[in-house]
This record gives structure tokens, sequence and C-alpha cells, in this order.
């Protein structure tokens, strides 16, 4: 009953809502709206479901190739033109040619121009592309890919409203080869072993090689170094080398900085390929990214480097810098051959067995023998030695590696070092090759006409041996078509083992110039040779150099003077430098360089006179001093001190005779010390007492300096 009760009172208050209207409309609400979120629920669900199965997305991490391929794309398709917020970035245009310029922009000029890329977005943008709706969205994070170097991160977003996957393929692939296409400035490489796709190639070129002056030069014909904006102002001759193609300032060079780094797009004129390299310029040496994976890129690169090199002009001379390595090359102007006077068939000689080498390394193999060549040039300084090395490294194309052997760190193994950091195909040039030695006097101390006090006075002034030198001619890494040239203006002292044939195949005697020789610098000098051959139209760097003015003397008047010139200069008596030396003094004046001949002759005698005189004082004041300090004779024991050589007193203490072996000269006004000179060899004895004033120049001159023909016999020349 109770439950009776209670079911007729509960219908009678449902009964009494249900009338109610507000009641009833409070109900329609719950339901109408429970309908309304389960509706909202499904579409949802029914949205996602679509997005997954109608929806493409795909995800561009910034610093990966993706991400560049199709930002350039979209930049491109001007996507971001109907975007109302903007980020506005002052950039350098010529570094971003495709930079986007504002519809009302000013024309660009050296103040860095605005570019536009679209503000971060979270609310994706929406486009269509090929009929395909796609959104695009931007994280927040990162700058856009041209200043990658300066923050990493941030994605970009795409959704492609397809069913189909393989629009989004096309859509890569589109924005790929674009990519490729546009030749577009790419990021900039910053650390090249992390790059995610791997595909980037580097190749390194140290400072000193061959290979790096090949791509140095290449890159600076294609005025790829033009683009660099961190540049170091240089006046120093070492810098020459960096020296940008085009007009530049003598003085002042501007060449790239260390650290500093272009980007600059190869095209290979073998096969047309276009490749992004990014150079940059370290302290020993290039570093190239090539923007592929391909290594013929990178051979092609190299080898046109190396033909264009080969094709130039030039030839280029590799010095040893201070630390004792490979580092500075100078480039000078090829030297014609034609230019030297040298007897008939010299130059045939030397040119014509160097092309024989060359060609015929297979006749060296099948005979067993090394390949290498060497010639040794000696005879007085200044007689054309070095210059007929360059002449013919010019006739050959071939680079010279010139080691001075007085060279402050040169050493065995130093040598040994270098030889072994040449090229296989080069010109080896060992410079005053006599260093290695002690001089004649020393070598000779037998001899009675030469006081062993003057072997003392004249040490070897290179820490080289002989088994250093010879271990290093005949060592395995010099074959391969190295042709070896030495030069001495003492072949006297050079041990015989070091000029035996294999070592020294040629050897060839330079002497003083004579009268043909005498009347062929004449005419040279008064412009009657090629005078395009002889004056160098450029400077070392590449400057030209302006033509000299018109001549005021005829072809017919040079003719005449340079016959009287050879007739008054005594034959085989002065290098072709030294006359040429007084030629300058007589610059565009033939007559005048007749006229002054007579004085000229004169002075050169009281020189060597005054040589004489100062070369015989100082083996006097050593033996003196010898004998004062070293009355039980010292042997070895070095140089005299300075304070003596220059005509002071012995110092108090006894000297410290160690350390490495240095020879002191007198200096003196109006006194040129040569080579040094053991007492009764050259002008001592053979001056003539008397005024020179008086005497015929021509006469007086024949008498005092006695023709050198004999080898060993030449005078010792003054430089
Ligand atoms: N035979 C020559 N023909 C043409 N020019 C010459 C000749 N000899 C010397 N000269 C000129 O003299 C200068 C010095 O010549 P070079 O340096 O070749 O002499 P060198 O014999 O090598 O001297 P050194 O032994 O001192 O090194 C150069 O300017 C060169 O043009």
């Amino acid at each position: 009953q109770t439950w009776t009760r209670l079911l007729k009172t509960g219908l009678s208050v449902l009964r009494a809502l249900a009338t109610n209207p507000q009641v009833r409309e409070l109900f329609r609400f719950i339901v109408l709206g429970t309908i309304v979120e389960t509706g909202r629920k499904i579409a949802e669900k029914g949205v996602e479901f679509w997005r997954e199965f109608f929806v493409v997305k795909a995800e561009f991490e910034m610093g990966d190739f993706a991400y560049d391929w199709v930002i350039t794309y979209l930049e491109n398709e001007r996507l971001w033109n109907e975007s109302r917020s903007f980020k506005v970035v002052a950039r350098n245009p010529s570094s971003r040619p495709h930079l986007h310029q504002p519809e009302s922009g000013k024309p660009l000029d050296d103040h860095p121009s605005p570019w536009y890329e679209p503000a971060t977005t979270q609310s994706p943008a929406l486009f269509r592309w090929r009929g395909y709706w796609m959104t695009v969205s931007k994280s927040s994070s990162g700058h856009s890919h041209y200043d990658l170097e300066k923050a990493v991160g941030g994605t970009l977003m795409i959704s492609l409203w397809s069913r189909n996957r393989h629009i989004l393929d096309e859509f890569v692939s589109t924005a790929r080869e674009f990519y490729l296409g546009s030749q577009i400035l790419p990021r900039k490489q910053l650390d090249f072993k992390s790059e995610p796709s791997e595909s980037l190639l580097t190749a390194s070129f140290v400072f000193g090689d061959l290979a790096h002056d090949w791509v140095l030069e290449y890159l600076k014909s294609m005025n790829a170094l033009d683009g660099v904006m961190n540049l170091l102002v240089t006046t120093r001759q070492s810098d020459a080398l960096w020296q940008p193609s085009g007009p530049q300032d003598v003085n002042a060079r501007y060449i790239p900085a260390i650290d500093s780094m272009v980007r600059f797009l190869f095209t290979s004129p073998r096969t047309g390929k276009s490749t992004w390299l990014q150079v940059m310029i370290q302290h020993n040496g290039l570093f190239i990214t090539l923007h592929s994976s391909d290594r013929d890129i990178l051979s092609d690169l190299v080898d046109c480097a190396k033909e264009s090199y080969s094709a130039r002009e030039k030839v280029s001379v590799h010095l040893v810098t201070d630390n004792g390595a490979w580092g500075r090359t100078v480039t000078k102007s090829r030297r014609a051959l034609s230019t030297l006077l040298l007897p008939a068939g010299t130059k045939d000689l030397i040119l014509n067995d160097a092309k024989d080498f060359l060609v015929d390394k297979e006749w060296y193999s099948r005979a067993g023998i090394p390949h290498r060549r060497g010639y040794l040039l000696y005879g007085a300084p200044g007689t054309g030695k070095s210059s007929t090395i360059h002449a013919i490294a010019g006739e050959l194309g071939l680079e010279i590696y010139m080691i001075s052997l007085s060279h402050p760190r040169m050493d065995d193994y130093v040598l040994s070092q270098l030889i072994s950091h040449t090229p296989s195909r080069c010109i080896l040039l060992l410079e005053d090759i006599d260093c290695a030695f002690p001089s004649r006097a020393n070598a000779d101390e037998d001899e009675d006409d030469e006081p062993a006090a003057s072997a003392l006075m004249y040490p070897p002034k290179s820490a080289v041996t002989l088994s250093g030198l010879l271990n290093v001619l005949d060592s395995v890494s010099s074959e391969e078509g190295r042709i070896t040239f030495a030069t001495t203006n003492h072949i006297d002292n050079l041990d015989p083992a070091l000029i035996r044939p294999g070592r020294m195949d040629l050897k060839i005697k330079y002497g003083l110039a004579t009268t043909d020789q005498i009347e062929g610098v004449f005419k040279i000098f008064f412009r009657l040779g090629d005078p395009n051959e002889f004056v160098p139209v450029e400077n070392i760097d590449g400057t030209p150099i302006p033509p000299p003015p018109p001549l005021t003397y005829t072809a017919e008047d040079v003719l005449q003077h340079a016959t009287e010139f050879a007739a008054s200069v005594p034959s085989s008596t002065f290098s072709i430098a030294q006359i040429q030396g007084y030629l300058f003094t007589k610059k565009r004046n033939p007559r005048g360089a007749v006229e002054g001949v007579e004085e000229w002759l004169a002075a050169q005698q009281l020189e060597r006179k005054s040589v004489a005189q100062a070369n015989r004082k100082r083996q006097e004041d050593y033996v003196r001093w010898q004998a004062t300090y070293f009355p039980q004779g010292q042997p070895g024991l070095g140089p005299m001190p300075m304070s003596m050589a220059l005509g002071g007193q012995p110092p108090a203490s006894r000297p410290m005779m160690q350390g490495p072996p240095a020879v002191w000269y007198p200096v003196q006004d109006e006194v040129v010390i040569p080579e040094p000179v053991a007492p009764g060899v050259g002008e001592a004895a053979d001056l003539p007492k008397g005024p020179v004033e008086e005497a015929d120049s021509t006469k007086e001159i024949d008498e005092i300096v006695p023709t050198a023909t004999v080898e060993g016999e030449e005078e010792e020349t003054s430089t």
C-alpha cells in the first residue's frame, strides 16, 4: 500500500511538471543539446576520419635540404603574397639576387634591401597547387633558411587535401627540381660534417701544394672571390698570390681575409653542369664544399683549374717559408728564351735535352734508369743562369721549386721534407749549391799557397751535408720526371760525387760577356730586340705597366752605338748583369752610354782594387788575431769576431766558439765584398799599380782583369 501511494504521488508530480510550460521547455533543451553534442562529436570524428584518410601531411625540418627545396619553391610561387603579417629583414641584395622587393621598393643600392618573409604563423596559409588545396604553417622557432647559420630549428608543415599520396611526392620533387634549376644561392654550410643528408663533398687544398694554386688561380680567373665581404688590405708582396683579378691599386691589395667564405656557382665547361661551391678560406688552405655528392664534379673542377693554370703565360716560383716549408709562390711573366744572350746552341741544348727527358719516361723505365735529370749551371754571378732556368720553365710549362741551401732553416731533414713535398713534374732549383761545402780554401788545406787560417774563415754556409744532399738527389722520391737545376758560382768547391753524371747530367758553363753579348745586351736594352719580350708589360701583381714614351733615337743610332760600345768594353770581363746595371744609368740615352763607358770602366777598376785591398786586410787581420789568441793553433774554431772584422781590437775575453758558423765581413765605404776569396787567387795579385785615369781604359782593363777561359779561374765579380 505504501508503494502504491508513493507511485500515485510521483505520477501526480510528473503530471503537474509536464503541464508546467517552463519545465517542458527545459526538458526539450536538454534533449536537443544532447542531440547537438552527439552530432558535433560524430562530425568531429568524421573530420578526423576524413583527415586521416583524405589529407596527406608532411613535415620539413629546417636545416634539411628538403626544407630548402620546399621553402624556395613556395617563395617563388609567391605563396606568402596574400599574407597579412610579415617579417621584414634587411639583407645584402647581391648575396640574395632572388630577394623579393616590395612593390614600391626603390632601386637597389649599396645599402641592404628589405626582404619580406611571412611572419611566423600558427594559422595555416591555404593555397591551391595543381588543383589541390594545401595548407602551410611554419613553427615559431628559427629564421628563414637563408639565415640558418644563426638559428637552427623550426619546421614547415604542409597538408595536402587529397587521398592521393603521390601528389605529395610530386609536390616535393617539383620543389626539388625548381631548387636545382633555379640555381638559387644555397644556405651556408658551416659544419658540413653534421649536414644530415651527408651529400656534400668537401675537398681541402693545402697552402703550398700545387693543386691549391691551380684552384686559387681558377677561382680568381672566374671572379669567384669578388663576392668576399671580409677583406684584408695588405701591401705585402707575399700576398700577391691572392690578388684578385681586375684593376687594383699597385700598392694595396684587397684579398680575402682568413675565415672568409664565398659561394660560387661553378659551371663545368666540359659538361655544362652547374654546382654550387662554398669556398672557405683558412690560414692553411682552401676548403671547398660542393653541393653535390658527385666526385666527378670535383675532379672536373680540379682538371679545369689545372688546365687554365698551365695555359697562363706565367711561371710560378715556389719558395721556402721562414718555417722551412713550401709556402710562398711568386708568379712571374714568362721570359722568352730569345731574350737570353748565350753562346750559340746553349739554349737549344738545354731545352731539347729537357724535352727529350720529359717525353721519354718509358725509355727510362725500360732501361731501369731513374727518371730524373740534373743540370748544373755554373759561372760568375749575373751571367744568366737563373734567367735561363726561368725561361726554360716557361717554355716547358713547369713550376719552379726553389731551394736555397743557405736558407737559415735548411738542414738535411728540412731538405728531404721539401723534396718529398714537390710534385712529380717540376723543376727543382738548388741555388748556390756550393753553400753546402766549405770553400775551396778549406777543402784544399794542404795546398801550399793557401794558408790554413783562411780555411777557418770560410766554413760551409749551409747546415746541409754532402751526404744529405746526395741522399736527396738519389732518393726514390726524386724520380718521376723531376728536373733538377743547380747553380753555383764556384764549381771548384763542389764535391765530384755531387756533379757526376746521373746526378748532374749536363754541366753548362756561363762565362762573362763576350763582345757579341755586350753588343746584344746594348741593342736589347735600347729596344732593338722585341720590346714586348724584353720589357715586362705587367707588374708581378698583374697590374699593367704603362708603355714607355716614344724613343728619341733611331734603330740605326742604336746599331752604331752598340758596335762602339762593344768595342770599348773588354770582352769576358764583366757579366751581362753588370753591363745591364751600367746601361740602366743611361736609360734612353744610347749615345750617353757610349760616351760614359770609359768613366764607368775606371770606376769598376777602382772598385775592384778596393775590394782586393779589403780582402787582403781581412786576411791579415785574421791571421794576426789567430796568432794573438791561439798561438798554439786552434783549428776549426770558427769565425773572426765582428769587432775584429770591422777593424777594431780583438775582444778582451776568449770568444765562445760554438753555435752555427758565421763569417763576418768588413763593411767600408764604397767597398762591396764578394764571396770570400782566398789570398793569392783573384784580384789582389793581378791589380796594377798607378792611377787608372791616365791610362787607356780598354787597355787598362784588359791588363788588370785576366780573361777567364779556364774552368775555375774565372774572375770573382762583385755583386
Ligand atoms: N746571358 C744573358 N742574357 C740576357 N740577360 C742576362 C744574361 N745574363 C744576365 N742577364 C741579365 O742579368 C740579370 C741577372 O741574371 P741572372 O740572375 O740570370 O744571373 P745569374 O747567373 O743567375 O746570377 P747569380 O749567379 O748571381 O744568381 C738579369 O736581369 C738578366 O736579365
